[in-house]
């Protein structure tokens, strides 16, 4: 069954149809690298699957089950790209991971926060402290951890690595890519470095002006892209254009 189907969505901010009847499916345990040029609707598709976008038409289910209505902890979560930004500066960081687990008692929620620290690539003895004492990969690592803490069915990744220092991304791309493999989510993927998205994705959608115009496998719209948008985003890349 798909984990993430996304079935005739149109997004509209006010006048400005932003997503436009688009159809998507996210296998269960796969991932789908979603590219486009800036402004295409990546970001408004991803944030329409954690009802964050204002969806006018259509229907986006996980397993067959509509989306919740509001944001909060639910089958689908999303990491930002900004780690400042989405992380509470009051708030500790173990708090922060706490807020996406299920409710438990004092004890066993301190129990799991380490868990999911220690998951991330974090030392649990750091819980206490606030997101200023980090670096910025540390504290996307912490925004990782919270989303998996409220163990999703589909991840979103929006440009997760774009704030980071290049030095970090790979080591924050690996763990993604471990984590995804290790605890079989599905995710969507998005982003503009085509490289990074041939790295991870099994397939890859490809959007402009608010629609799919490509999707297929990594392999097929990597290697023999049908589209004129997607030609464009891969002669941008010159390190891709191997032969088939
Ligand atoms: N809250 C909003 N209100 C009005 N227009 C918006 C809003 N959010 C996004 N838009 C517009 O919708 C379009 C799609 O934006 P979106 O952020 O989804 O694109 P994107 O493909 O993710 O771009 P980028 O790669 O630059 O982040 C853009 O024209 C943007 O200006």
């Amino acid at each position: 069954m798909s984990a993430l189907s996304i079935r005739g969505v149109t997004v509209r901010y006010d006048r400005f149809v932003a997503v436009r009847e688009v159809d998507l499916d996210v296998p269960d345990g796969t991932v789908t690298g979603l590219v486009g040029g800036s402004g295409c609707g990546k970001s408004t598709l991803g944030k329409a699957t954690v009802a964050l976008a204002p969806v006018v038409a259509g229907e986006i289910t996980v397993d067959g089950r509509k989306i919740a209505r509001r944001p909060g902890r639910g089958p689908v979560q999303l990491v930002f790209q900004d780690p400042y930004a989405s992380l509470d500066p009051r708030m500790t960081i173990g708090a922060a991971v706490a807020q996406g687990l299920p409710r438990t008692g004092r004890a066993a929620r301190d129990k799991e926060v380490a868990r999911y620290l220690e998951l991330v690539g974090l030392d649990p003895a750091r819980a206490g402290l606030t997101p200023r004492a980090l670096s910025g990969g540390q504290r996307q690592r912490v925004a990782l951890a919270r989303a998996l803490a409220a163990r999703p069915g589909v991840l979103i990744a929006d440009e997760i690595t774009s704030a980071l220092d290049v030095s970090v991304q790979g080591a924050i791309l690996n763990l993604l890519r471990d984590l995804q493999r290790e605890m079989g989510f599905a995710m969507l993927f998005i982003s503009h470095n085509l490289a990074v998205v041939r790295y991870l994705a099994d397939r890859v959608a490809v959007m402009d002006a608010g629609r799919i115009v490509e999707h297929g496998t990594a392999g097929e719209v990597f290697q023999r892209p049908a589209h004129e948008t997607t030609r464009t985003l891969l002669s941008c890349v010159p390190t891709l254009e191997e032969t088939p």
